[in-house]
């Protein structure tokens, strides 16, 4: 049976180790350009005490009430209604919160989803960009591309940063979860190492954004992946990032 060695990767060791299986063929080539690695051929994060849900094994209920949720926050954000109101909403949701807290899951559940061209990628359930049951994120969804992944988001007021504006640092975590989806499906997942990003134009709220990214080359454990993000066929922000692949060898 494989055992693993990972070495110098301390942080969050179980979550990197169920992300980061031992590989079937060598990541770590000089001078590859791409090295597709299927997930199948990667260890179940189970194997590490790192739950697994399939995303169809999401009940709709919950992805119904995540997207009721997330239209409860922009209402909170932007109401204006008057105080009776409010304490009597308020009474009511804090009410609903007692009614549905079963506990928080396993810090570091993941779910397993499939692009549309059958690619599998593994991310936290709640990601903060991604997560299918997080009601605060946006969620982004990407899809496979040559040399990457691309999605479209459309961002509300409580992404606002500037008047009207998507918050710089929501831009950059759009671009950190492109650069690093493509890199996962191109390579082999591994952590952002260094991002960084251009505020090209303003990046406007309630407009569809296209966020892309994609995999440069790839270096020993290095992947260098740019990211940008288009709103009305206008580049706005882009990003340069360095991704490193988590360490492992077999042993
Ligand atoms: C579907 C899921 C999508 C998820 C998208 C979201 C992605 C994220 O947000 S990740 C979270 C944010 N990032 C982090 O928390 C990472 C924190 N940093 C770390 O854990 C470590 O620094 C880590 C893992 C990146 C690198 O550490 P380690 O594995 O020890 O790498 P190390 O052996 O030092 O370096 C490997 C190579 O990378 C280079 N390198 C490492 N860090 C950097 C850096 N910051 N800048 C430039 N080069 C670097 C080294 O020089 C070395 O290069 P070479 O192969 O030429 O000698």
């Amino acid at each position: 049976m494989v055992s693993p060695k990972y070495h110098r990767v301390e942080f969050g060791s179980t979550l990197v180790r169920a992300l980061h299986g031992p590989t079937t063929t060598d990541p770590y080539e000089e001078h590859m350009t791409v090295n597709t690695q299927p997930v199948a051929d990667r260890p179940d994060p189970r194997a590490f005490g790192l739950p697994v849900v399939e995303q169809d094994q999401i009940p709709d209920e919950l992805r119904s009430l995540v997207a009721g949720v997330r239209s409860l926050v922009e209402a909170v954000a932007d109401t204006e209604a008057d105080p009776a109101t409010l304490a009597e909403v308020d009474e009511t949701v804090r009410a609903l919160t007692d009614r549905i807290a079963t506990g928080p899951r396993q810090v570091g559940t993941m779910v397993r989803r499939t692009m549309a061209d059958g690619t599998d990628e593994l991310g936290t359930i709640t990601n903060i960009v991604a997560g299918p049951t997080n009601p605060a994120a946006p969620p982004l969804e990407l899809e496979r591309v040559e040399g990457g992944v691309q999605g479209t988001v459309t961002l509300s007021t409580t992404y606002q940063g500037p008047p009207g504006l998507v918050h710089g640092g929501w831009i950059a975590a759009l671009l950190d979860q492109a650069v690093g989806s493509a890199s996962g499906v191109e390579t082999s997942p591994g952590l952002t190492a260094k991002l960084e990003v251009n505020y090209r134009n303003p990046t406007p709220l309630f407009t569809p954004l296209e966020v892309t990214g994609k995999v440069v080359r790839t270096e020993r454990r290095k992947v260098y992946v740019s990211g940008w993000i288009r709103a009305n066929g206008q580049v706005t922000a882009e990003a340069e990032a360095l991704m490193i692949r988590v360490p492992m060898e077999e042993g």
